[in-house]
């Protein structure tokens, strides 16, 4: 399948090493697939071992010159890449479409969201500041100062593959380290422009490099290589314990955005509309597939006949579709994998006593219907586990201490989302969620300007933000003495 694109010297199918686009040293190759129809994007070098240390090697020489630079230079490469990005939104958003099957319009917002983060860091990279700490003995001073941890080591899913991939190499790169990169096979294209278009800001070689395809062989590398000082990851739990465990060989530093079971709360004095609409951006937005999904919908019983009058108009209005086509707002989930999960989760509901109710014509393929969830229990598989499809299991509940105890009764602690208007409720409710992100009257929460991440086993650390460079710098003291000779 041919992209109709712009500019096709974007579609890169080799892996960025040292600044040149090079083949895997065994010449092997894996498929990248549209996960609408099964047809073949591309054919794309798979990077093993060799190459990652190759890339290790080539980010930590750059990392030489790239540190050295001042925060002014290396924020203006940033926003040059910013600027190219947003130039070639269109075939960024025609590739991410292809590979990962979201409507046009969120494969387009999901770019400018990532590019935000590229100009934030752009930005913040120019604040690192330090501290001086009054002299605790005679003829010395005391400064604290900032500097890169060094190469760093970025891993990404396939549910946001350009803006996760984006929210990791721009704080990276603004703090001076320098970072070797392994997208999701399943969408390697998008990472592979975003290299092109940081080469074309002038970012030097070696400061990005991008590997992909054979992932264990990769993973090995990047978490066993003492070069490597730190870790950044972004999927699921179970990855994300692995990589965590393989880095501590080495002690590296990690952060960890991983897997979330949202609840999403609505009260008796709740707006039902604004519920309603808030619901169908946290459940829906890329076909169910984020992390902070409202995974279980907890209604209070004085509204729940009102609300679920209301939710079903909602979710019959969703259209199901490739997501080139005009109008679409569910596009199929990522591969057979991932939707015959989501069939077996519905299935395992239903066979528990849930009432599924779903479109007539159920679609085939990985395409699966907005679907809902009536007379649910806890004991179903989708209130334990992260559905990652359009699955919205509702659950009624009478008392603000049982919805609460409820909500928290997951080893994850993502986000969490409630809707009501008491202003006492929303103070006790919101400090007694044990979760990273909550959002109140709103189904948004993502925003380069918020802290991004979780408690729990939902990892470590925050993207974005005023905090987001933290994780990408090392603290060092600095005593001098003999100051009064
Ligand atoms: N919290 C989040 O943002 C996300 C959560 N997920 C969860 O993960 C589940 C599976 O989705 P996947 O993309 O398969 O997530 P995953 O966690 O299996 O993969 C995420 C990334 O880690 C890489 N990876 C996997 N094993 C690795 C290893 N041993 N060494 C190095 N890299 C490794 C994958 O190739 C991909 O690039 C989803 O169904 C969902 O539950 C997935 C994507 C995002
Ligand atoms: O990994 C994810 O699902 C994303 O972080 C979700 S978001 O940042 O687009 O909200």
């Amino acid at each position: 399948m041919s992209l109709d694109l712009k500019d096709n010297t974007l579609l890169k199918t080799h892996a960025l090493i040292d600044g040149q686009w090079v083949k895997s040293s065994d010449q092997t190759t894996f498929e990248v697939l549209n996960p609408s129809d099964g047809k073949i994007i591309a054919n794309v070098y798979s990077s093993g071992t060799l190459e990652t240390s190759n890339a290790i090697n080539s980010a930590e020489l750059a990392l030489k010159s790239w540190r050295k630079l001042t925060a002014k230079q290396r924020s203006s490469l940033l926003m040059k890449w910013y600027d190219l990005i947003a130039e070639n939104i269109e075939d960024l958003t025609q590739i991410l479409t292809a590979e990962q099957g979201k409507p046009l319009a969120e494969a387009r917002g999901e770019i400018k969201y990532g590019a935000n983060y590229i100009k934030w860091f752009a930005e913040e990279a120019k604040r690192i500041y330090g501290d001086t700490i009054p002299h605790t003995l005679p003829g010395t001073r005391i400064l604290v100062t900032k500097q890169p941890i060094g190469v760093v080591a970025c891993i990404t899913p396939w549910n946001f593959p350009n803006a996760m991939l984006a929210r990791k190499i721009a704080p990276a790169l603004a703090a001076g380290n320098t970072v070797v990169c392994k997208p999701a096979n399943e969408t390697p294209l998008s990472a592979l422009a975003l290299g092109e278009l940081a080469h074309r800001a002038g970012i030097p070689a070696g400061v990005i490099n991008i590997v992909c395809g054979k992932t264990t062989e990769i993973g090995e590398e990047l978490t066993s290589n003492p070069i490597v000082r730190k870790l950044t990851f972004t999927g699921s739990t179970a990855v994300g314990k692995k990589l965590t465990a393989d880095s501590a060989r080495t002690m590296k530093r990690t952060s960890m955005e991983l897997g979330g079971n949202a609840p999403f709360i609505i009260f008796n004095d709740a707006d039902v509309n604004d519920a309603i609409a808030g619901l169908m951006i946290s459940k829906f937005r890329n076909a169910g597939q984020t992390c902070v999904c409202a995974n279980r919908i907890f209604v209070q019983s004085g509204i729940y006949d009102q609300f679920v009058k209301a939710v079903k108009i909602a979710i019959s209005k969703l259209k199901v579709g490739d997501g080139t086509e005009a109008g679409t707002q569910i596009g199929p989930l990522i591969n057979e994998r991932a939707s015959k999960n989501v069939r077996a989760l519905i299935l395992d509901a239903h066979k528990k006593g849930a009432d599924v109710l779903t479109a007539e014509e159920s679609p085939t393929g990985n395409f699966i219907a907005p679907t809902l969830l009536l007379n649910t229990s806890d004991d179903m598989r989708v209130f334990k586990e992260e559905i990652f499809g359009p699955v919205a299991p509702i659950i009624k509940f009478e008392t603000e201490e049982e919805v609460i105890r409820a909500a928290n009764n997951t080893p994850v602690g993502l986000a969490a989302y409630f809707y009501a208007r008491d202003i006492g409720l929303i103070w006790r409710v919101s400090e007694a969620l044990d979760f990273g992100m909550v959002g109140v009257n709103t189904g948004t929460i993502s925003d380069e300007m918020i802290p991004f991440g979780g408690m729990k086993e939902s990892g470590q650390g925050r993207e974005g933000s005023r905090y987001g460079l933290d994780d990408y710098l090392e603290m060092k003291s600095l005593t001098i003495g003999g100051i009064d000779k």
